[in-house]
């Protein structure tokens, strides 16, 4: 249970099932201060039930997760999630600076009423993901980039040390994609980013580590992410070799 002081988050021989249908097993990773962490595989590999399960949404089956020490229940202030947006319901009336503002809940003293300093961080949110001029628009009225940028924007103003983003660019135009992970490079300077995404070789140019998952994990560098790794992370079941980076 032993960590070095910069691991932030450590899986330690996680498993875990939805019924009796294991998603997971055996995942041990560490993650360290000022990672930018690519978590890929394919489709029902677990990348998901992975974020859920740090989020301490879901309880592993066997083994731990510690967050910063901790539980991940008790760390969740520290972590900044966006989920995938075609899961975020959006077809009731509420703003965009309404939707930022979620983000400050719990946060500043006086719950359930916003301080004046909490609608500044929602302004300044809004305006480093280049949508402030959006803030009085209904969800509704978004497209998809759109609405992504509202979702990190109500990550962001969080302040967390983490940010947990799964698949933050699907349906996203490429200039819009680009805009978004050059905003997330800059924020690594200070903030330890997960992305989840499906396109290796796009994240492959902004992070510094992917872990490959498909129900198993496979941990290795960009560099060494060649075109043999990607064919069998994809193309045949796999029987993985687990590649720790700290051997005790
Ligand atoms: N709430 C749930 N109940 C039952 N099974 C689930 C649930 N959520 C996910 N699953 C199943 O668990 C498996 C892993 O799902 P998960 O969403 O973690 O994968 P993923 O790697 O994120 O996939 P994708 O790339 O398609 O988003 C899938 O087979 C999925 O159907």
């Amino acid at each position: 249970m032993q960590s070095d002081a910069q691991t932030l988050i450590n899986i330690d021989n996680v498993s875990y099932a939805y019924d009796d249908r294991p998603v997971l097993e055996d995942i041990t990773l560490d993650i360290q201060r000022g990672e930018f962490l690519g978590l890929i595989g394919p489709n029902a590999g677990g990348k998901s039930t992975l974020l859920k399960l740090i989020l301490g949404l879901l309880q592993p089956d066997r083994g731990t997760i510690r967050v910063f020490g901790d539980s991940p229940a008790s760390a969740r202030g520290r972590l900044g999630y966006v989920p995938q947006h075609a899961a975020f319901g959006r077809d009731f009336p509420i703003s965009v600076e309404e939707t930022v503002m979620l983000g400050r809940l719990g946060l500043s003293g006086s719950y359930g009423r916003f301080s004046r300093d909490d609608h500044e961080r929602a302004r300044a949110a809004l305006a480093t993901v280049e949508i402030e001029d959006l803030r009085r628009r209904g969800l509704q009225e978004l497209s998809g980039g759109q609405l992504q940028r509202v979702l990190i924007a109500r990550a962001l103003v969080c302040e967390p040390e983490v940010l947990l983003l799964d698949e933050p660019t699907a349906n996203i135009d490429m200039r819009a994609e680009e805009d978004i992970f050059a905003l997330l490079k800059e924020y690594n300077a200070h903030m330890t980013i997960v992305v989840v995404s499906h396109d290796i070789a796009f994240i492959s140019t902004y992070v510094s580590r992917v872990a490959c998952l498909n129900r198993q994990l496979v941990c290795h560098q960009t560099a060494q992410l060649d075109g043999k790794l990607i064919e069998q992370l994809y193309g045949a079941p796999m029987h993985l070799i687990n590649h720790n980076h700290h051997h005790d």
